[in-house]
């Protein structure tokens, strides 16, 4: 399962959780002005915005799995299983697989405006990358400072939804995850009042208590609920340190503990494998990884954006302690 979402303070931020069992040797990313972006059925791109972020690199091809332009838009894909239905070419529609659609919509545009009108004409069509990289049945977010839309292709077609909550996790489709917050309009921030009846005497006896019934668990209907409470009630500071801090906080609120979530009947388990925070206004990718809680950054403008090959940086995985004695 996975988690993606936006923050705002003086600079915008947006990135995601990566939660996985297995890693796809995935690196940070920055693709030049001038990497001619090929498409299987539709125009290149020899040249387009420059682009940040996370990509398994194939055959000299950058597979994102989240990124930003130079323009301040940005998008991630989120697994979708069983909901993700591509379809066949279709001749009156710019087709794009699911593997090409980050560079494609990325590589063009610069607003969430500008891709809502492309995404009237655009069909994912079902071509996967190779036989090694199958077709990954995702769902997307894509988000620029004022807004988010979430993009999710089923079997009636590609729905486009406004997304006033800025993040996205897995299952279900989006318009139910959207109708189950009416289930948690109740939950506050503040210290709950007794409504439940003037005959007993409640007692507010801890902090938090206007929260009780927010899920903690770690299913994607419940990790969405928790990561919009969360972001939505947010508050930081607008330095750099203080709002990546508090963006890494809200995904932490989401996270995924190695040993809590099964997967399958092996003994295998999800974990939290990478959780970034881009700043879109400055183009700078920082992560944590699970075992990595220094945040590591890597910053686009200090690579050749007019150059035509792909920069990119292995994660640091390992953790860094800075002993005081
Ligand atoms: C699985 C990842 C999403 C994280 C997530 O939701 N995991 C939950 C798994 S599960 O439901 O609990 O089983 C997605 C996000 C981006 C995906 C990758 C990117 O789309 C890039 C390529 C695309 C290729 O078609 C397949 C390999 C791949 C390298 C993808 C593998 C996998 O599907 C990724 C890594």
């Amino acid at each position: 399962m996975c988690t993606a979402t936006n923050y705002t303070t003086k600079d915008h931020y947006f990135g995601r959780n990566l939660d996985l069992e297995f890693s796809y040797h995935e690196e940070v990313t920055v693709t030049p002005r001038n990497f001619r972006f090929e498409f299987r059925k539709a125009e290149p791109l020899a040249s387009h915005h420059a682009i940040i972020g996370m990509a398994t690199i194939v055959d000299g091809y950058p597979l994102y799995y989240d990124a930003t332009n130079e323009k301040g838009l940005s998008m991630a894909g989120l697994n979708f299983p069983e909901n993700a239905d591509y379809k066949p070419e279709a001749p009156d529609r710019t087709n794009i697989a699911p593997f090409e659609f980050i560079p494609w919509i990325l590589g063009q545009f610069e607003t969430v405006a500008e891709v809502r009108d492309a995404l009237a004409g655009l069909n994912l069509v079902k071509i996967n990358f190779s036989d090694a990289y199958p077709l990954s049945p995702l769902h997307w977010i894509i988000s620029d400072r004022e807004a988010s839309i979430t993009v999710e292709s089923v079997a009636e077609g590609l729905k486009v939804y406004e997304n006033p909550t800025q993040v996205l996790t897995n299952n279900p489709t989006f318009d139910i995850q959207l109708f189950n917050l009416n289930n948690f309009m109740h939950l506050s921030t503040r210290t709950p009042e007794n409504t439940f009846s003037k005959e007993l005497d409640l007692d507010v006896y801890s902090r938090g208590m206007g929260g009780i019934g927010l899920p903690g668990d770690l299913s994607s209907a419940s990790r969405f609920v928790k990561a919009v409470f969360t972001r939505m009630n947010s508050l930081s500071g607008d330095s750099e340190s203080e709002s990546i801090s508090q963006f890494f906080q809200i995904l932490g609120s989401v996270a995924q503990q190695r040993g809590c979530v099964q997967v399958g009947d092996k003994d295998d388990f999800e974990i939290t494998i990478y959780s970034s925070c881009c700043n879109t206004d400055k183009g700078i990718y920082y992560y944590t990884t699970y075992e990595n809680s220094q945040v590591t950054g890597v910053d686009m403008h200090k690579e050749d954006l007019d150059g035509s090959t792909l920069a990119h940086y292995p994660m640091i995985k390992g953790q860094s302690i800075r002993m005081e004695n």
